[in-house]
């Protein structure tokens, strides 16, 4: 899928302050977008503009069509997400799986396919595909429902928006590796990166993520901060501009370890709510 937007602004209902103002922006189908910045810079709402869940002003284009011309369900049948508030369904594990798309609630092999790109396979061993989840669980209440952690939460909403992926031609992460331990994080962000080319078709992704070993690989970063896109290009290319982005990777441990190499058991010389 092919996104376009020139000159595009945003304001919540019942805000006066513009969350989004003046982005310009060409992602090509296939392409990976990182997009990066400080807490409360845009980065969420900016990818649910170019979902087109939020009515904007400016223009947004989608293969090159206004998105005013679309139904948005044959957008959204296209899309495939997952944000920081995923769902959490007192359902079971198949439920709670095959609600990414309901013509696969049935089918088992799918279902573990994705649950184990998600890296939830052991929650599938845990529960099994018809056990029940209890997102309120408390162990004090006699329930038969499972609980599960919050990295396992996190890896079923995973599985969720995998099953849909592979009918997308956009996909998109907003943290989506928040929950998870090192080792899963990295295991999700090779399926993430091996994305872009399914059945021939060209996938393109859209990331937020402060995990910098990651957001360098993207084909183009976006640097969100005050509601505007400041630097945008590839991690070579904000490196040299010397701007934001590079002061962002310094403070990063991948920004560390390149500075320092072979000391990477060494905790970074400080640490920011930016630091992976
Ligand atoms: N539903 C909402 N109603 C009103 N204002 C909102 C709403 N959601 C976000 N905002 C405001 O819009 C701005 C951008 O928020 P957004 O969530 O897009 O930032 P972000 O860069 O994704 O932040 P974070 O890194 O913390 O997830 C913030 O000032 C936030 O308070």
């Amino acid at each position: 899928m092919k996104l376009e937007v020139h000159n595009l602004s945003f304001t919540y209902p019942g805000t006066t302050k513009k969350a989004l103002r003046g982005i310009n922006l060409v992602i090509e189908p296939g392409e990976q977008l990182a997009i990066v910045g400080l807490n409360g810079g845009g980065k969420t709402t900016l990818v649910k503009v170019l979902m087109g869940l939020y009515d904007a002003k400016g223009s947004l284009s989608v293969n090159d069509l206004p998105i005013e011309s679309y139904d948005p369900v044959s957008i959204h049948k296209r899309t495939s997400c997952l944000f920081q508030d995923f769902g959490q369904y007192e359902l079971t594990l198949r439920e709670n799986v095959g609600i990414g798309d309901l013509r696969y609630l049935e089918e088992d092999a799918k279902l573990e396919l994705a649950l184990e790109r998600g890296g939830a396979s052991e929650v599938v061993t845990k529960t099994g595909l018809d056990g029940p989840l209890d997102p309120w669980y408390a162990p004090d209440r006699k329930q038969k429902a499972q609980a599960l952690s919050g990295g396992q939460w996190q890896r079923v909403a995973l599985a969720r928006a995998f099953l849909k992926s592979d009918d997308a031609d956009l996909v998109v992460f907003d943290e989506p590796s928040s929950s998870l331990d090192p080792k899963a994080e990295a295991e999700l962000f090779q399926k993430i990166h091996s994305l872009s080319m399914r059945g021939g078709r060209k996938i393109t992704t859209i990331y937020i993520s402060h995990r910098f070993s990651t957001v360098r690989r993207a084909d183009k970063i976006a640097v969100v901060e005050n509601g505007t896109i400041i630097e945008l290009g590839t991690h070579d290319e904000l490196m040299r501009l010397g701007g934001r982005y590079q002061e962002l990777f310094k403070l990063s441990k991948d920004g560390f370890e390149d500075s320092y190499p072979g000391r990477n058991n060494q905790e970074a010389p400080f640490t920011s709510s930016e630091s992976p």
